[in-house]
């Protein structure tokens, strides 16, 4: 059986990770991993148990009974926490506020690390794209492709906020950049490890960006 080609893509908040990444995985024909959909939905799970998510070892004792779930399929995503959809309720502010204190625990990033390498096994189709913030350096540091999708500050709050009609211009873009700060505490996604490529999407559109990715998947294959 053909090895799974695995490309990793990191970056920044609103650089594109996840949109670029998914119509990139389409293209290929590849599964799509989403990593911080994860993170997201253990900040959910300590919101909706009440579990103080300033507290580690609360956070900790989640994982014991952690039944998460997402869809690979580009065209099939969801996320699941059990039997709930979550896949909408993991995108509100109330969770985008707590998810950086949940995965500033070592406990959980190494329990997260081991769900991600599993999901990437699973994969039935030829290749598998997994974007989020330590994919490139952590979880898959041997992929075919490792890429970090970047974009100036200015260009990812504009491209956050034009998606986010709850939240005003200002505190999405205040929000973005203390979330990259207080990430980027834990792991460097700003720049490019040893044998990363950059895709910087600035001046690219969104389509011009997937077709980066699809064309250096295709070339490092
Ligand atoms: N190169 C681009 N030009 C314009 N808009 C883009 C580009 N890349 C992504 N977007 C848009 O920016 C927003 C944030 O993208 P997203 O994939 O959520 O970023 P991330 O997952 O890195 O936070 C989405 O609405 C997406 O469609
Ligand atoms: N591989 C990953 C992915 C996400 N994360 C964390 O999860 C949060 C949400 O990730 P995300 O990819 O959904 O966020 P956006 O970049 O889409 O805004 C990030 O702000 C990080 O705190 C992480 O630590 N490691």
């Amino acid at each position: 059986m053909n090895a799974t080609t695995v490309v990793a893509i990191d970056g920044p908040a609103g650089s594109g990770k996840s949109s670029v990444s998914r119509a990139a995985a389409r293209a290929l024909g590849f599964s799509y991993q989403d990593t911080g959909a994860a993170y997201r939905a253990l900040a959910w799970t300590a919101l909706d148990r009440e579990v103080d998510t300033e507290n580690p070892a609360e956070l900790v004792a989640l994982l014991a009974d952690f039944p998460y779930s997402i869809g690979i399929h580009p065209d099939d995503y969801f996320v699941r926490v059990g039997a709930v959809d979550v896949t909408e309720a993991i995108r509100e502010p109330r969770v985008t506020a707590v998810v950086s204190a949940v995965a500033r625990v070592p406990e959980v990033r190494s329990f997260l690390v081991e769900l991600f390498r599993s999901v990437i096994r699973s994969t039935d189709r030829p290749g598998i794209i997994v974007e989020g913030r330590d994919i490139t350096t952590v979880v898959a540091p041997d992929a075919n492709a490792r890429i970090l999708l970047t974009a100036t500050e200015e260009a990812r709050m504009a491209r956050r906020s034009a998606e986010l009609s709850t939240e005003s211009a200002a505190k999405t873009a205040q929000q973005l950049s203390s979330r990259d700060a207080q990430d980027s505490k834990v792991v460097d996604f700003m720049n490019a490890a040893d044998g990363v490529v950059t895709i910087d999407s600035t001046e690219l559109d969104f389509d011009q960006t997937v077709q980066a990715v699809v064309d250096l998947v295709r070339t490092s294959d």
